[in-house]
């Protein structure tokens, strides 16, 4: 087979050997395009997306309670709703500008500088306020603009990965003594859950006293979650569902936004271009960011550069598994699609590993393409309905920082390094910024024409 490798040796980012958990089965990780099209046309049962869930969040200690495997039902809920308010995009759009305008005007405040420019830590500030936008879209406006619950989520998800990682790598008897270090009473975790069950109550209590709400435009994922069921307000789904989402969407938008800003500013000669064709798209209601080639070329070069996650497509055979090929996977090993090889496999792309930003302008490729060239949204059954809101916001968050601001970083080394499977943003890095005067004078005419 061309591709496929199940050699620990030939990986060439860290994360396969260090899953010490599945050392004894080891990971197949398939990048053959024939094979991974198979598997698109499969069932769900058979190369279970579920079970790989499972081992990796560990929810039994992450979460506290077992998982029930619902995803066979088609047009889950969930997705469902993630779509109805991704749709409203242009109507969140100013909020979202709102939340990312005030959190940039206090760091730019807190780290001023004495000639009137200001050093901000990049990774932190695009981190929380892309993380409020995230809880915007998905519990409404309170739930963002509580200080406490954006304060409390984000150390629930950082304390979530430590407990995840620390069941994957030590005996069962260590497991409840390393989460007790790692989260004490869990005062975080609980937070965030009251939050998700009042929220939940909130938006019952609506339908319940007018019936008619089932049918009004639901205002964050989790009242069109409830529109979408009903009958489940004491049935453990919607917590499940909304934590499941929170845990493992609030900090991928940030990281992709946070890439895409490092990128930008590591290639100024093109600022002047990327203004020019941003002009007036922070002030008119009705744009929708999917009309911006150059920036849009941009974030799709960005993403497969940095292509943050190595693997996507996670999978485990319920029983054993045969490629096209003829290569076999033993059922309970897990397989994964190795993204990374594809993105920067030089017969694919010319001269892969430069950062080119024009390479896709005139191609007619998006950010938010599918398939077996662009993996990074995951197959057609299970591809992520989150897709368009989060290139949307990293382009508007990008849209935003060019517009309103001259910027370079303090040091352009290691902007963002490996973790495992994932190349994240350096929190060490800084980006030194300058308010655009003339932004204000543009801005102006826009609004007047
Ligand atoms: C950079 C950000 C994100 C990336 C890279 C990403 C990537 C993915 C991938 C690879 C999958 C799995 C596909 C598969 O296994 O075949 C997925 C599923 C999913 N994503 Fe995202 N995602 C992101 C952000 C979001 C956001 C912001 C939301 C919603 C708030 C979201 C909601 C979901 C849901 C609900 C699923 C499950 C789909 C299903 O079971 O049918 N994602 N995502």
């Amino acid at each position: 087979m061309e591709y496929a490798d199940s050699s620990p040796g030939n990986f060439p980012r860290s994360c396969e050997p260090t899953e010490s958990w599945s050392i004894s089965r080891v990971s197949s990780v398939v990048t053959q395009n024939s094979a991974a099209q198979r598997e698109n046309s499969l069932s769900i049962n058979h190369l279970s997306s579920h079970v790989w869930s499972k081992q990796h969040f560990q929810p039994k200690y992450t979460f506290g309670y077992e998982w029930a495997d619902r995803r066979d039902v088609d047009g889950m809920p969930v997705v469902r709703a993630v779509r109805t308010i991704t749709n409203q995009f242009p109507e969140l759009k100013q909020k979202f500008i709102g939340i990312m305008s005030e959190e940039l005007d206090q760091a730019f405040q807190a780290n001023i500088l004495s000639n009137g420019s200001s050093k901000i830590p990049l990774w932190g500030t695009v981190k929380h306020f892309g993380s409020r936008i995230n809880m915007l879209m998905m519990f409404g406006e309170d739930v963002a603009n509580n200080p406490v619950t954006v304060d409390r989520g984000l150390k629930y998800i950082d304390e979530t990965t430590l407990v995840g990682e620390a069941a994957k790598n030590l005996p069962t008897w260590l497991i409840p003594i390393a989460a007790w270090l790692i989260r004490g009473n869990n005062e975080n975790q609980k937070h965030i859950l009251e939050m998700i069950a009042s929220e939940t109550q909130k938006c019952y209590d609506t339908l319940a006293f007018t019936p008619g709400n089932t049918h009004r435009k639901p205002k964050s994922i989790l009242e069109a979650l409830v529109q979408n069921l009903p009958g489940e307000k004491y049935g453990g789904r919607i917590r499940f569902d909304m934590n499941t989402t929170f845990i493992s969407s609030t900090t991928a938008t940030p990281i992709m936004a946070t890439q895409l800003l490092e990128d930008i500013y590591t290639h100024p000669e093109y600022l002047p271009a990327l203004r020019e064709e941003a002009r007036g798209v922070l002030d008119d209601p009705s744009a929708n960011m999917t009309n911006l080639p150059l920036l849009e070329s941009f974030l799709v070069e960005s993403i497969r550069t940095h292509c943050f996650l190595a693997t996507v497509i996670h999978r485990v055979p319920l029983r054993s598994y045969t490629f096209s090929d003829g290569y076999t996977v033993p059922a309970g090993e897990i397989v994964k699609f190795y993204q990374h090889k594809v993105m920067s496999d030089n017969s694919i792309y010319r001269d892969a590993n430069k950062f080119d930003p024009e390479r896709f302008q005139g191609t007619g490729k998006t950010s938010c393409d599918m398939g077996m060239e662009w993996p990074f949204w995951g197959n057609s059954k299970l591809a992520c309905p989150g897709r368009f809101h989060v290139t949307n916001v990293a382009k508007l968050i990008a849209v935003y920082f060019i517009m309103n601001y001259e910027a370079h970083f303090e040091r352009t080394d290691n902007l963002s390094f490996q973790f495992r499977d994932v190349n994240v943003p350096n929190p060490a890095a800084k980006l030194i910024l300058k308010r655009r005067e003339s932004n204000l004078e543009e801005r102006q005419t826009n609004t007047e024409s």
